[in-house]
């Protein structure tokens, strides 16, 4: 018998980033947001701030059960450091991250092939070590806040679609599961590099919503639509009146898409 794989919930998709130094403030945001996301994203901003014991607090801030009392499940943890090192120095500091059991991982992908190559490494080694699941390792390609000007500045070939591909070729090929990439790459994404390579997309606001410091932008809708695995979405979360509401809306739209 076929077993029929279990359909990811709109909400799942959803990864909210808390980007705040203030630990009260993400715990916070993190219990209004239990149930109604698929994670939590922690960022160079809160680490710098708070460091590991920080982002144990926040997972640890679900409902404290559930209603048939059992305990109460942690948050989703996507840890968003994005390396960019050396391979030894990369390999060390996912050694060091592997403890805070995050379900998502990340570096750079212009940091090369032996770079991604040693991280994934020193994740499988970690995670069989401590007995755990490896997270998910992906890999930056051109960040969300950059057009093909920026790229032309940092001396980047461009078009921006361009450069995501080939670094999306290169994370493949060093055997990472998918790469951050904006939401007008996803297309030509799924058709280079397979239904299965997960495309994790930031960039993201409702119809309407001010873009802030993002260029390459879609709705919750579209993107999905594009095909994108998980939106990563921040201020128009954490910043709405009412967080838990703002989420269900993009609920919604991604339900739409
Ligand atoms: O790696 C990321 O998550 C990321 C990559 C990228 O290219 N662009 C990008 O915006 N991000 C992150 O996605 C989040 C977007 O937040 P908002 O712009 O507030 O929705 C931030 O936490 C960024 O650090």
């Amino acid at each position: 018998m076929t077993q029929m794989a279990t359909p990811i919930k709109p909400r799942d998709r959803i990864l909210v980033a808390l980007d705040t130094p203030d630990v009260d403030k993400a715990t916070a945001l993190s219990r209004q947001l239990a149930g109604k996301v698929g994670g939590i994203k922690l960022g160079l901003e809160f680490f710098n701030a708070n460091g590991p014991q920080g982002v144990r607090q926040v997972v640890r801030a679900g409902p404290e059960e559930t209603p048939r009392g059992e305990p109460a499940k942690q948050q989703r943890l996507f840890l968003d450091l994005k390396y960019h090192d050396i391979p030894n120095t990369v390999a060390g500091a996912v050694r060091s991250a592997m403890p805070l059991a995050p379900s998502i991982l990340n570096v750079h992908a212009v940091g090369g092939p032996a770079m991604m190559k040693a991280a994934l490494d020193a994740a499988n080694f970690e995670a069989e070590q401590l007995g755990i699941v490896r997270p998910m390792l992906i890999a930056v390609t051109v960040l969300t806040s950059m057009d093909d000007g920026d790229l032309d500045a940092t001396g980047q070939i461009g078009p921006a679609r361009d450069q995501v591909l080939r670094l999306a070729a290169l994370t493949q090929k060093a055997g990472l599961d998918g790469v951050v990439c904006s939401s007008h790459e996803i297309a030509a994404l799924r058709a280079e590099c397979g239904p299965d390579f997960k495309l994790i997309v930031p960039g993201i606001r409702p119809a309407g919503a001010a873009l802030g410091d993002q260029k390459r932008v879609m709705t919750p809708a579209q993107a999905i639509a594009e095909g994108a695995d998980f939106l990563v979405i921040g201020r128009p979360i954490t910043g709405a009146e009412d967080p838990a509401a703002a989420a269900e809306a993009i609920a919604a739209d991604v339900d739409a898409g």
